[in-house]
């Protein structure tokens, strides 16, 4: 019983994640070694802030991140993970309309990754689901 409460009434980041599409290739940033979950691969976003929609967050994000402005993202899924440490709630939108070229502009490392290769990388455990739909629709 208690462990049912905890869990509805755990604390959870909503993040506005954008999958940036180019062809079969999306770009992926390496995770800072200090943060949650650092060290890993991620797709670039952050949190929503108060009086934010996700599409309004995902824009800020990408902006402040990689330098690039977004045209058009569409709501690709939602995943909802505890990590134990950190409950989270990924919004994810594809993004294949956007002016700029990407790069790591906090100091992060970036690549162009093909969608097959998705799978080599680290990515948090959350991520898991995303590559798999990814595979699934685009390859
Ligand atoms: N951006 C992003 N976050 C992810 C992914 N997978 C995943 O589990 N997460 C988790 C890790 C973090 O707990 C959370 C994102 O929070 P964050 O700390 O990066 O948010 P932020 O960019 O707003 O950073 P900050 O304001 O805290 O500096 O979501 C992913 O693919 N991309
Ligand atoms: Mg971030």
């Amino acid at each position: 019983m208690e462990n049912t409460l905890n869990k509805a009434h755990k604390h959870t980041v909503n993040v506005a994640v954008g999958i940036i599409l180019r062809d079969t290739a999306c770009f992926v940033t390496k995770r800072n070694e200090t943060v949650h979950q650092g060290g890993k691969w991620e797709f670039p976003g952050g949190k929503v802030e108060r009086d934010e929609n996700v599409t309004d967050a995902l824009a800020r994000e990408l902006r402040e991140e990689l330098g690039i402005d977004v045209i058009d993202s569409e709501p690709f899924m939602h995943i909802e993970h505890d990590y134990g440490d950190k409950h989270v709630t990924l919004h994810i939108h594809t993004v294949s309309s956007f002016t700029g070229e990407p790069r790591g502009c906090e100091g992060q490392q970036g690549a162009w990754v093909l969608l097959e290769d998705l799978q080599k990388l680290r990515f948090p455990d959350a991520n898991k689901a995303i590559i798999t739909k990814l595979e699934a629709q685009y390859l």
